[in-house]
C-alpha cells in the first residue's frame, strides 16, 4: 500500500483530546473526506415506531459521542480495524418522523446507495422498525441472508395498533418478504414476558430458533456459541443488536427494558466468538439517551460497534 492508499484512520488522540472536535463514531474522517471507503458506519435517527418510551431518535449522537475514547488497537481481536480498512462516519440518513412508511422508505433508498459505495455498513439506530428497510437494501445486494438477532424481544410479533410496521415486528415482515435465510436465523438473548405462548409458537412458525438469556447464564458462552454457529453456518450474516438484550444495569438508556439480561462482557464475549464468520451487515438499535446514565448504555453500544466493525474489517476487501 502506498501511503495515499492507506486508510486514514481516526483523529490521533495524542495530538487532539478526545473531547476535542465533533464526535464522528471513534472519531474516524465522514466519508466525504476521503476517495473511497471500506466499511461505514452511518446513523438512522428515527423513533417513530415505539411501542413505549421514545427516544431512540437521540441514539445515534449519543453513541457517537461516547466512541470518543475507543482506540485503534483491539486487542481482544487482535486486529487494527481502522488501519486494515477504511472505515469512516457516513453521518445520519434523514428519515421523515411524521411519516412512517416515507422514512421505511428514505432508509431503504438510502442504504441501498450507501451499500453500493462501501463493502459493509454498522448502522446506529434509531428503533427496531429501522432493521426492515435495513435487510430490504441488504437483501437487493446479498440475497436472503442469515439474521443473528439479539434482543430480549422476539420482534416477531404481528402488528399493535392495526400497524404492521413498528419496533415489535420486523423480523415479521422480513420473514414475509423473504428478506431472511429462515434454515439459518436466530434470535439471542430473549427474555421476559411475552402476550401468550403462541408468541413462541409463531416465531418457532416462521422458522426462528432461540438461544435465551438463560441458556447462556445456565450454560455460558462458548455453549451459546456453539448453538449460534451450528445455526447460522456460513451463510451470508447480518446482525442486529437491540441494545435491550442487556440488562437494565448494562443498558438503562432503552425504551423497552426487561429485567435479567445479558452483560455487557458476555455479549461482547459473543460477538468476538463470530467474527471469522461472513458478517455482510450489522445494525445496533434502541439506544435512547433519556432514559441513560453516565452514558452506560452509549459506552456498551459503541463498544458492541467497535467489535462489530474490528469483525468486519478482518472480512472485508
Ligand atoms: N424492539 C423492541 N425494543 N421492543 C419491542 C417491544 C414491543 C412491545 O412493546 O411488545
Ligand atoms: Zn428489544
Ligand atoms: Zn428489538
Amino acid at each position: 500500500m502506498t501511503p495515499e492508499q492507506e486508510p486514514r484512520g481516526p483523529v490521533d488522540a495524542s495530538l487532539t483530546p478526545r473531547y476535542a472536535g465533533i464526535a464522528t463514531f471513534a472519531k474516524l474522517p465522514r466519508i466525504e473526506d476521503v476517495p473511497s471507503a471500506d466499511i461505514a458506519v452511518v446513523g438512522v435517527p428515527f423513533d417513530t415506531g415505539v411501542s413505549f418510551r421514545p427516544g431512540a431518535r437521540f441514539g445515534p449522537s449519543h453513541v457517537r459521542e461516547a466512541s470518543r475514547l475507543l482506540r485503534p488497537y483491539n486487542p481482544a481481536q487482535d486486529v487494527s480495524p481502522f488501519a486494515l480498512r477504511q472505515v469512516v462516519d457516513a453521518g445520519d440518513i434523514v428519515a421523515n418522523p411524521f411519516n412512517l412508511a416515507e422514512a421505511v422508505e428514505q432508509i431503504e433508498t438510502a442504504a441501498t446507495e450507501l451499500g453500493d459505495r462501501v463493502d459493509k455498513i454498522v448502522t446506529i439506530g434509531g428503533d427496531h422498525t429501522i432493521a426492515l428497510p435495513l435487510l430490504r437494501a441488504v437483501n437487493k445486494k446479498h440475497g436472503p441472508v442469515a439474521v443473528l438477532h439479539f434482543d430480549a424481544h422476539l420482534d416477531t410479533w404481528d402488528t399493535y395498533f392495526g400497524a404492521p410496521t413498528t419496533h415489535g415486528t420486523p423480523f415479521r415482515r422480513a420473514s414475509e418478504e423473504g428478506l431472511i435465510d429462515l434454515s439459518a436465523s436466530m434470535h439471542g438473548g430473549i427474555r421476559g414476558p411475552l402476550y401468550g405462548k403462541g408468541d413462541l409458537e409463531d416465531d418457532a412458525a416462521l422458522g426462528f430458533q432461540i438461544v435465551t438469556t438463560e441458556f447462556v447464564e445456565e450454560h455460558g458462552v462458548p455453549a451459546a456459541l456453539e448453538r449460534i454457529r451450528e445455526r447460522v453456518g456460513r451463510a451470508p450474516l447480518y446482525i442486529s443488536i437491540d441494545i435491550d438484550v442487556l440488562d437494565p444495569a448494562h443498558a438503562p438508556g432503552t425504551g423497552t427494558p426487561e429485567a435479567g439480561g445479558l452483560t455487557s462482557r458476555e455479549l461482547l464475549r459473543i460477538i468476538r466468538g463470530l467474527a471469522d464468520l461472513p458478517i455482510v451487515g450489522a445494525d445496533v438499535v434502541e439506544v435512547a439517551p433519556a432514559y441513560d446514565h453516565a452514558q452506560i448504555t452509549a459506552v456498551a453500544a459503541s463498544h458492541v460497534v467497535y467489535e462489530l466493525v474490528s469483525a468486519m474489517s478482518a472480512q472485508s476487501g
